[in-house]
């Protein structure tokens, strides 16, 4: 370990985020009423241009009217390369209330496009006299991003989370699909040898995966996985979300109220999974006991990195709880 301690990110479950345009009201109550942990209210790329000035009013009304009990509450504003952010910004946080959670900022390019967006929250904060800070979410999903990920992890104490954004981060990178998100047909391997060549397909998402994931957990935010386009492939979601858990993601996105559950079962630790790691736990309090730091557990190695390894298990398990 670095004698710099890796912070902890926020204490907050973030499993699922489920998604909806802001121009479609009438789903918010069912949005509010979901299982999921996170609501974004959309009023980037799900929103016509022509529905924007509506889209904010309406998630302005929402924000104010609806009871979203105890859920994160977060915004997705445009991209500062477009005419509407700032209205976004002004708008939402000058006619909001307070039950306002987070903003999410898409196609983030570097450190300065939150500081530009932090310079004018902190303005209209202080000027209407804003008690509670509003935090920053955002989604990794350009060439730039990707190139600049941990300067914007970085980059303001606003920051909360981090998405990553398949279908841009594909159009961005040049990716030659229309996918979002999964296993893409044309990103496969065949075996080497004779005879019939198995095939297999790895994980085109891998990289940007595993480059949020490290710049989060150095600077204590929250990795997420961004959405999956094919609602109807329940399989193919679970898959990319075990992919993403796996790899130390927290959470992905929901853009089908039916991607929810789905979720929320990867990405709480199941009852086997918190049992071991406190089997582990235990086998490792009882060898520190006997003044060893390594012990035999179901016939493999536990040391002390196994402490570390169950305790994200357990702590995660618990803050699901509450
Ligand atoms: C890809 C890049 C990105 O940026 S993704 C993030 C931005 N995109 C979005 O926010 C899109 C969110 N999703 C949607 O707009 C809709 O779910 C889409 C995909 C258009 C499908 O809608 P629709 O044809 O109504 O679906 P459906 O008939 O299967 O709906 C079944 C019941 O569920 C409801 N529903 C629909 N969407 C949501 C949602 N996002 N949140 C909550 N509820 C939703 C429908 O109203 C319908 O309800 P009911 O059974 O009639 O009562
Ligand atoms: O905004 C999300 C994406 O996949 O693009
Ligand atoms: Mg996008």
């Amino acid at each position: 370990m670095s004698f710099k301690v890796q912070p902890a990110p926020p204490a907050r479950p973030n499993r699922c985020q489920l998604f909806g345009p802001g121009s479609r009201p009438a789903i918010f109550e069912k949005m509010a009423a979901s299982a999921a942990d996170v609501i974004n209210l959309d009023l980037e790329d799900s929103v016509s241009p022509a529905d924007k000035p509506a889209a904010r009013a309406n998630v302005i009304a929402a924000i104010n009217d609806i009871d979203w009990g105890t859920k994160t509450l977060s915004v997705r504003i445009n991209g500062l390369d477009t005419p509407f952010w700032y209205r976004d910004v002004v708008e939402v946080l000058e006619e909001a209330g307070e039950r306002l959670d987070v903003i999410m900022i898409p196609k983030v390019g570097c450190a300065g496009d939150i500081y530009a967006v932090d310079a004018l929250v902190s303005a209209i904060e202080a000027a209407k006299g804003r008690a509670k800070r509003i935090g920053f979410e955002v989604i990794i999903e350009t060439a730039a991003g990707l190139a600049h990920v941990e300067e914007i992890a970085a980059a303001s104490p606003r920051m909360q989370a981090m998405s990553l954004g398949a279908a841009d981060y594909a159009a961005s990178m040049g990716m030659q699909t229309t996918g979002i998100g999964g296993t893409q047909a044309g990103y496969y391997m065949l075996a080497d040898g004779p005879g019939e060549r198995a095939v297999s397909q790895p994980d085109p998402w891998h990289f940007p995966t595993v480059a949020i994931v490290s710049a989060c957990r150095t600077h204590g935010l929250l990795p997420v996985d961004g959405p999956f386009g094919d609602f109807s492939d329940d399989a193919g979601f679970t898959a990319q979300a075990r992919r993403s858990a796996t790899l130390g993601m927290v959470g992905k996105w929901a853009i089908h109220p039916k991607q929810v559950a789905l979720a929320n079962e990867v990405f709480t630790p199941s009852e086997a999974q918190v049992t071991e790691a406190r089997e582990i736990l235990a086998a490792m309090a009882e060898a520190e006991k006997a003044g060893q730091g390594a012990a035999v557990y179901k016939g493999r190695l536990v040391d002390l990195a196994s402490i570390r390894q169950a305790q994200v298990i357990v702590r995660q398990a618990e803050m699901i709880a509450g």
